[in-house]
């Protein structure tokens, strides 16, 4: 069973500020995590954890598009600014876009659309923001390995570097890590989701540094050199604008 059932409870995985990332020296959040990112460790139980593993890799070899550092297959349908075309979940995600959607992270609404990505050791996914078709939360189940998920301030934001336009360079950029343990969840929403990007340093392993924030709810201590496995990812979200034209095309009977 999840240790963590409403928003309540969710306050208390708030990753705040990590215990020494004020020596990060990232002077304009002054060692305070922005608002916010909560972190559960032991979400799902290890026997879920291979349940979901053998139905990602049980699914239609089709379903996989291979990218540049790492191969994710797309459930819910295809996000579009005029509007997804809503593909019913299969039950084994549709179980947890309820779960997790019962936390009340989605405000009423249910999740709607799974990314599942796979990464090899060595594999990444380059800074991005996920985007205004999404609504402005994302919730991350993480399966078979560990990650570090790196958080950038964009460039020309007000980061005193980017003043002058001068460029400064991507470490300096980075503002934290959350070192993502596998079973675990983690939501991202608020200003870390809408003002910073987000990636995965395509490594072999991560040695876990003072800008890594969250080590205080992981079980891996500062210092500490972790090897990378082949993670799976379930990216857990809602799309607002949906298209009404699936009964029209005869879908969802
Ligand atoms: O694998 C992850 O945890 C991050 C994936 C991601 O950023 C995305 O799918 O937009
Ligand atoms: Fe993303």
């Amino acid at each position: 069973m999840p240790n963590c059932h409403n928003l309540s409870d969710l306050e208390k995985f708030l990753v705040e500020k990590g215990s020494d990332l004020s020596a990060a020296s990232v002077s304009h959040i002054i060692g305070k995590v922005p608002r916010a990112a909560y972190y559960v460790p032991e979400y799902i139980s290890k026997a879920e954890e291979e349940y979901l593993l053998r139905q990602v890799y049980n699914a239609p070899k089709p379903k996989w598009t291979q990218l540049s550092g790492r191969k994710l297959q797309n459930w819910g349908g295809i996000p579009h600014v005029r509007g997804m075309v809503q593909e019913k979940l299969p039950s084994w995600l549709q179980t947890y876009a309820d779960q997790i959607s019962s936390l009340g992270v989605f405000g009423d609404h249910c999740a709607n659309h799974v990314l599942v990505n796979e990464y090899n050791a060595g594999e990444g996914i380059m800074p991005h923001e996920d985007g205004p078709m999404y609504y402005p939360t994302v919730t991350t189940i993480s399966l078979g390995s560990h990650t570090l998920l790196d958080f950038y301030v964009p460039i020309n934001k007000d980061c005193p570097e980017d003043q002058n336009q001068v460029s400064s360079t991507e470490e300096q950029r980075h503002i934290l890590s959350l070192l993502l343990e596998p079973r675990s969840l983690l939501v991202v929403r608020e200003e870390l989701y809408t003002s910073y990007l987000h990636g995965i340093c395509p490594k072999t392993s991560d040695t876990l540094g003072p800008k890594a924030a969250n080590l205080e709810k992981c079980t891996a201590h500062s210092g500490e050199t972790l090897q990378r496995g082949t993670r799976v990812s379930l990216t857990i979200r809602f799309v607002p604008k949906v298209l009404k034209t699936s009964i029209l095309f005869g879908r969802g009977r």
